[in-house]
C-alpha cells in the first residue's frame, strides 16, 4: 500500500490543494493521501487561522470527489500545546501504516523552506517527498534532501493561494472555481474569513 501525508494550513483548502493531491495519487499510484491540518504549525506561531474544527470540516468537503483522499486529523493540535512537527506526524503514520511505503505531498514554495524544519534528515528518512510545481516558484534542489528520495510532480498549475482566497471572501468577491461549491457554502453558513 503507497500511502501519503498532505499536511497544510488549508485555511481554507482551495483548488490547488486538491489538484496536487489527485494530481500525485495519479502519477505515483498512491492508493491513500490523507490531507491533514496542521493543529499548530511551528513557523506560524502568532497567527491567527480558523479553528482546528472548521479547518477539519472544510478538508473533508474538498476530499469528497476523490475517494483516494481522505481527512485526517493526524496533526491535530496537541493536548499541551505544543506545535505539530512533521517528523512526529510522520512517525505516527509509521506506527498507523506499519506495512506501507511512505510519500508526503508538498508544494514548491513549501519545499524551500524545509531546511528549517525540525529534523530535515529524518524527515527524508521517513518518506519520499513529492514536490508539486506552483506558479511563481521555482522547483529547486535543497542540499539536504537525499538522492532518490525526492520525486518531482510537474503537472499541477493552479494560480491558487489561500492568502488571496481569504483576502477575496474578505472583500466579498467572487470565490468560483477557486474553492471548491461545498467549501463556499460551508464558509458562508459559518461566517468564515469575514
Ligand atoms: N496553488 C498551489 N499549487 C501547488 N501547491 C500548493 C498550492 N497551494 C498550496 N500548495 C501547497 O499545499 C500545502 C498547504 O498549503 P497552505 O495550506 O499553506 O496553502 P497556501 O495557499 O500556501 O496558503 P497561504 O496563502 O495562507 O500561505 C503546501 O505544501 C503548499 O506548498
Ligand atoms: O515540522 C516542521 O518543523 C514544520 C515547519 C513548518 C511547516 N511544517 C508543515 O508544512 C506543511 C505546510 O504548511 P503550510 O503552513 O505552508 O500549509 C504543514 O503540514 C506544516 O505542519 C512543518
Amino acid at each position: 500500500m503507497r500511502v501519503a501525508l498532505f499536511g497544510g494550513s488549508f485555511d481554507p483548502p482551495h483548488a490547488g490543494h486538491v489538484a496536487l493531491a489527485s494530481a500525485a495519487a495519479d502519477a505515483f499510484a498512491l492508493d491513500l493521501v490523507l490531507v491533514a491540518p496542521v493543529g499548530k504549525q511551528p513557523l506560524k506561531l502568532g497567527i491567527q487561522s480558523e479553528s482546528f474544527a472548521d479547518r477539519m470540516a472544510m478538508v473533508g468537503l474538498a476530499c469528497a470527489g476523490d475517494p483516494r483522499l481522505v481527512a485526517s486529523d493526524l496533526d491535530r493540535p496537541r493536548a499541551d500545546g505544543a506545535p505539530n512537527f512533521t517528523v512526529d506526524t510522520l512517525e505516527t503514520m509509521r506506527r498507523e501504516f506499519p506495512e506501507a511505503e511512505l510519500f508526503a505531498l508538498i508544494g514548491a514554495d513549501a519545499y524551500l523552506g524545509m531546511e528549517h524544519w525540525k529534523e530535515p534528515a529524518r524527515l527524508f528518512e521517513l518518506a519520499q517527498w513529492i514536490v508539486a510545481t506552483r506558479p511563481g516558484f521555482v522547483l529547486a534542489p535543497l542540499g539536504i534532501a537525499p538522492a532518490g528520495r525526492v520525486h518531482w510532480l510537474e503537472t499541477v498549475h493552479v494560480d491558487v493561494s489561500a492568502t488571496g482566497v481569504r483576502e477575496r471572501l474578505h472583500q466579498g468577491l467572487d470565490c468560483e472555481g477557486l474553492i471548491p461549491s461545498s467549501v463556499l457554502e460551508y464558509i458562508d453558513s459559518h461566517r468564515l474569513y469575514r
